[in-house]
This record gives C-alpha cells, structure tokens and sequence, in this order.
C-alpha cells in the first residue's frame, strides 16, 4: 500500500505541475485517486455461495446426484462454532474435498455481532432462530425465549464472548463416562490450545501464558471493556471467601473469581469461528465449499453391503416451497446443527425414538431412543440494583439528550477514534466459579443441608455469579429508567433435563424445546444459596457505596436479601431464564440402549458415514461456559478424522 500512496502522489506532482492541468491530466488524477481507495478500502472478498445450483442438483432437474460435480468427500451441516471449525481443518487436507452447508449468511460483516457490545440487538433478527421453550411447568409456567444463531459462526456470532471452558473434571467425566481416554483433561487439552491464541497483558502477569495456547486461530484475551463496578465485584467477592484466580482455564482448575478473558481481538471486535477459521486464505482452497443460505432437510441414506443403512449426502434448500437440492458424500456427512438443530434434523432424517418418528410419518432409518433427550441447560437468575453514581451504561439505550451525546462519544471512541471504549464491553466482565458445599462460602451454621453433588469432582464448581454493568429483563428488550447494575447466578449443573422434539415432519417448522427448569428441588435450593450469596455481595464494602441501597423500588432488589427462603424460591421460579448454553440432546456415550446417540469418535450408533459434532454431544454439560468445548471436540475430531483417513 505504501507503493500505491507514493505512486499516487507522483502522479498528483505531475499533473499539477504547470502546463499539466489539462481534463485528461484530471482524469488520469481522478482515477488514481479512485484507485488509491479501491486499494485502501478494499476487503478480500468471502468466497461463499448463494447461488445453490452451483453446488448441489436440482432435485427437479434430469442430472444425477452421482454426477462427480454434486460429489464431496465430507459434507458438513451447520457452519456454525463447530462446523466452521471442521470444515477449516478438514480441508487443510487438499485431498478431502469439504462442503459446508449453512442455513444462515455471513456474521463477518454485520456490526451488531462485529461490535463486542452489540449482540444483544440480534436477538430479535433475522440472524436468530427465535425459539420459545413449552410452557415450563416449573417456572410458572412460562414459555421462555431460547435464542439460537442462524448465521456462519453460529452462537459465536452471538455471544458473550466469556472464553472460560469449563473444569479439568468435566473432562474427566466425559472420559470416564465414554469409555475413551482421549477426552480426558490430559489429553483433550491440547484441542482448547489448538484453536486459542492467548494474548497476555501485562496487567495480568501471573497468567502463566505457556500453558495457554498461542497459535491457534481463535484469539481469546483482555481486549474488551471492563468497567469499575465489574472491577469492584471481583473484590466484592474476595470478601464473602471466594478466592481470586488469574486464570479459570488454567492448570489449577476453574474455582475463583476473576476478570473473564473474552473472545474480543486487539481492533476490539469479535472473534468468531466464521472470523477466526473461514479466513480468505482458507476460503482460497479449491477444495472447500462453503454454501450459505442452504438449509439442510434431511440426510439421504442407502444400504451398505454390510446391510446397514449409510449416509450418502444431503439435501437442502434455501426455503420452504423454494427448489430442493441434493449433494452426495463419497465419505461421511457430520452434523453440526447445535444443540437444538442436530436432534431436529437426525430425526427428520428417520434417526430417533421409533415411535416418535413414526407418529409424525417419518419411515425410522435407525431407532435411536437418545436423540433429542436428555436436553440440559444453565438456568440463570437476575437480580436488580439501583446504580449509586448513575454511572452505568443505560445510555446505549437512550432517553434524553445526554444519553444522546454520550452514546455519539461511544461510537466516536469505537468506530473512530479506535481505542474500545463502552461499545467494546461485553456485559459478561467478571465472573466467579463456586460450590454451593464450599464450607467458607456457605458455612454449615447458616446452611446446614447437604445438597446432592452434582459437580464432575470435588475441584469443579455447581455455580456461576457474575455481574453485568446494567441490568435488564427479557433479554434485553426491557430496560430500567434508572441507571442500573445486576448481579446474575446459574447453575452449573443442573440435575434437571428436557428434551428436543419434533413438532412435525415439516423441516421448516422450529421443534419443541423443554429444558423443564427447575423440576428438581436440589436446582431449586442450589440457586436460593447462590441469590443468598449475590445479596450478600451486594451489601459487601466494595460493592456497597457503588449500589443506591436506599433505592427500594419493587421491581429492584435492594430487600431482596430480607426475604425468606420460600419467598426466594418463588422469585426463583418467577425469574428463571436461559444463559443460552443447551446440550447433550445426541449424547456421546458407550450404549444407545441407554440413550447416547454417538460413540467416542462421534459416529452416530447403527449407520454408516454419519457424524454428530457440536455441543449436543456432550456427555454431560460443562461447569462453565460452552463454546470452547464446542471448538475443542472438533479439533479433535478433525484430526482424528484425518488420521482416519491416513492425511494427519
Ligand atoms: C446469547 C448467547 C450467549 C452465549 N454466551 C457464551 C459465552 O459468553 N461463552 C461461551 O463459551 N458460550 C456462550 N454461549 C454458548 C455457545 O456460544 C454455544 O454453546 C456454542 O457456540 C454452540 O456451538 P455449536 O457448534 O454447538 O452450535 P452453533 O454455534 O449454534 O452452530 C449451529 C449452526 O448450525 C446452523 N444450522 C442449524 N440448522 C441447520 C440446517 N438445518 N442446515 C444448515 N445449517 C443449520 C445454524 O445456523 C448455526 O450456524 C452463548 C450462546 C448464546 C446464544
């Protein structure tokens, strides 16, 4: 570029010069100069597809699905935190020929997920599957609004950012439970590496970097905003006995409290697996095709010689009632539809519980009683505080014309001047990974219960506090009129489950989606400890001076704290939402009759050529946040896949 600048120049020098400012001469300027933007602005172009007949047959039409131009090696569905994973790595390979089918478009471009601050205006979008789960019994019987991404990256286009992976233990679990070592700490560890890139700050120098990743594609660090009652919090916690950590994700496990790293680069934007794998360079490769706008509808099977029924591609379309497409697979689809979508689309394929199928018309391919089941979720619990110094950040909301100039200033510091500010936080700053047995915590004399031990080992955590610079309702689409802070808890690991099942055979139709929070007591009690212990921070002397206490609004939660424990518990029930973080609905795990759908290496039990790989394979959920594992098990399956198939 600094060749084009003194080219361009040069050439203003020459035709200024006396005697040269002829119309030809300002036309030959005015190019340069058009041509000095074009190099300056230009941004490689993404190379997906919209345009499906250029990447599957026209069902309609008279070619056939075995024309080798309508053949890949691996067809991936879903391009979202696993699936562009995959398809990165797979076709790293240049003998694996890759298709990457996406529902929704590109994430790469749009400010609202670009902007650390902004996911939450994508909630309600076109870019969002807008679930609602069944009336939750539990809960009031509430329908609770379920966001999922539809968009290449997935729910990392949409999310918090929080980069926290959950406890060595968990890991263990997973181990133990698929009778298969390879996901044991010691050896999965290597996959959060692969994909992270730690960035270290020298505020932070007891991070110990070297057991961090540092070349991985997905950059994780101290980039986004955090501001001073997030700061406070931490210290506000390390009051009540929760010990500070430096790192969540490092060797000494996850317990602590902590300022979270994030998923935010150093030009403050989010990374997501689209940004962070689907680069240009990868892109580039001849033998990766990536299909946006492509809804996959079912998997296409025939019988193999040994008489099992076999994956043998897809078919899709970009619509309901618009042209269906098919594309064949010469070695395996993998499923990456996520949580919710992956046991939807097994199903309407004819893999699931016989008789489910078979009420909704679907001939069963497989009879897999798991599929869909064993749905689990982080519930979550909000509470409300009146912001002392009315400092907060309700301006991103404004009401006034201060609120007015202070947001201007936001996007100024954001879009302009390029040094973060408001717009780069990510509302999830701090966060603090506790047991609800912790003796220190939740001393015996004022908790006497013992509650049922749901941790994956005594060093992993039941539950989760953090605190947001604002608070909200419905989330975000209600906000208070005075400046705000909230503190949040969620379960970790809740013993309640629920389910994914189909509505109708129709693929265009969203599946029911019953988490059943809260239908076990020990969820229940496990949360009235952890809003107990919110309430207490919030009263802590770090915390006190920044939080209006006199403030005794109803619908704030400054007496909270005088309530009793069935009281709490109804507030509880009354409040409940998602953390957004579903899993386990085609579990990994040693026996279908017992419900898991996959085996170790992620095939799905009972066909030939079908791979599930996203976080509904989870044997059990993980004791923080989900997205890192999401990218670490299809590290580890790409390269399992490519030592499979002799190119590792
Ligand atoms: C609002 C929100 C906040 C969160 N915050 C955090 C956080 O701070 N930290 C964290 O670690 N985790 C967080 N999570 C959870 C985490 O992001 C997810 O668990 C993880 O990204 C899920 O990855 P996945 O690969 O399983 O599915 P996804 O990333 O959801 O990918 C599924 C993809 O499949 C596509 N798809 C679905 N059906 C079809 C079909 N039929 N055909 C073609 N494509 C299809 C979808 O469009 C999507 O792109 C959050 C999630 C949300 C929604």
């Amino acid at each position: 570029m600094a060749n084009a600048v003194q080219d361009f120049l040069q050439i203003i020098r020459v035709t200024f010069e006396p005697g040269y400012l002829t119309p030809r001469s300002l036309l030959v300027s005015g190019a340069a100069l058009a041509l000095l933007i074009r190099l300056v602005f230009k941004r490689p172009r993404p190379r997906y597809i919209s345009n499906l007949d250029k990447v599957g047959r026209r069902v309609s039409s008279n070619t056939t699905a075995r024309d080798e131009k309508w053949q890949y090696d691996i067809i991936i569905v879903g391009g979202g935190t696993s699936g562009c994973t995959l398809a990165s790595r797979l076709s790293e390979d240049p003998n694996i020929r890759v298709l990457l089918l996406e529902a929704g478009g590109s994430g790469r471009a749009l400010s609202d997920s670009r902007t650390p601050i902004g996911y939450g205006a994508l909630f309600f979008s076109k870019y969002v599957y807008p679930f609602r789960t069944e009336p939750q019994a539990a809960a009031n019987g509430k329908e609770k609004f379920w966001p999922r991404a539809k968009m290449l990256g997935g729910c990392s286009s949409i999310n918090a950012q929080m980069a926290q992976y959950g406890a060595p233990g968990d890991f263990d679990q997973w181990a133990s439970y698929a009778g298969d070592k390879s996901w044991a700490w010691s050896n999965f560890f290597r996959y959060f590496t692969k994909f992270e890139k730690f960035n270290p700050h020298p505020d932070y120098p007891l991070v110990d970097a070297t057991v961090r990743g540092n070349s991985g594609p997905v950059n994780v660090g101290y980039f986004n905003t955090v501001t001073s009652a997030s700061k406070a919090f931490v210290k506000a916690c390390v009051e009540v006995n929760i010990p500070f950590t430096h790192d969540f994700n490092g060797p000494n496990g996850t317990l602590g409290v902590s300022r979270t790293v994030t998923y935010v680069d150093k030009k403050y934007r989010r990374v997501s697996s689209e940004t962070a794998y689907l680069t240009p360079e990868v892109l580039a490769r001849k033998n990766l095709t990536v299909a946006v706008n492509a809804t996959v509808t079912r998997v296409l099977f025939e019988t193999s010689e040994a008489g099992v029924p076999r994956a043998v591609g897809v078919e899709f379309a970009n619509s309901d009632g618009s042209p269906r497409y098919q594309v064949r697979a010469k070695k395996e689809v993998i499923i990456s539809g996520g949580a919710i979508h992956s046991p939807h689309i097994l199903s309407l394929s004819g893999i699931g519980p016989a008789a489910h199928l078979q009420k909704h018309g679907i001939q069963v391919i497989k009879d897999l009683s798991g599929v869909g089941q064993n749905l689990v979720d982080h519930p979550v619990v909000d509470m409300y505080f009146k912001d002392k110094l009315n400092n907060s950040a309700k301006y991103l909301r404004p009401k006034s014309f201060l609120d007015r100039v202070k947001l201007t200033s936001a996007i100024v510091q954001y879009h302009i001047l390029r040094i973060g500010g408001p717009l780069a936080m990510n509302f999830g700053e701090s966060a603090a990974f506790i047991r609800s047995d912790d003796p220190h915590i939740f001393p015996s004399q004022i908790f006497p219960e013992k509650l049922l031990d749901s941790t994956s080992a005594k060093d992993s955590p039941d539950l989760e506090l953090f605190c947001t610079p604002f608070a909200y309702k419905e989330h975000g689409r209600v906000f208070f009129d005075v400046d705000t802070f909230a503190l949040h808890v969620y379960l970790l690991r809740p013993t309640s489950t629920g389910a994914v099942l189909l509505k109708s055979s129709n693929p265009w139709q969203l599946p029911s989606v019953n988490p059943n929070y809260l239908s076990t007591e020990e969820d229940v009690k496990k949360l009235v400890r952890g809003v107990r212990l919110c309430l207490q921070i919030a009263r802590t002397k770090p915390l006190a001076p920044l939080l209006d206490h006199e403030f005794t609004r109803a619908d704030l939660d400054h007496e909270l704290h005088l309530k009793s424990d069935a009281e709490l518990e109804a507030l509880i029930r009354e409040r409940v939402e998602t953390v957004y973080h579903p899993t386990t609905t085609c579990r990994m795990g040693p026996n279908p009759e017992n419900g898991d759908v996959v085996d170790s290496r992620l095939r799905v039990y009972g066909v030939e050529g079908l791979r599930v790989c996203d976080a509904s394979i989870f044997p059990f959920i993980v004791s923080g946040h989900t997205a890192g594992a999401c990218y670490a098990i299809a590290e580890k399956l790409a390269d399992d896949m490519k030592a499979e198939y002799g190119s590792a």
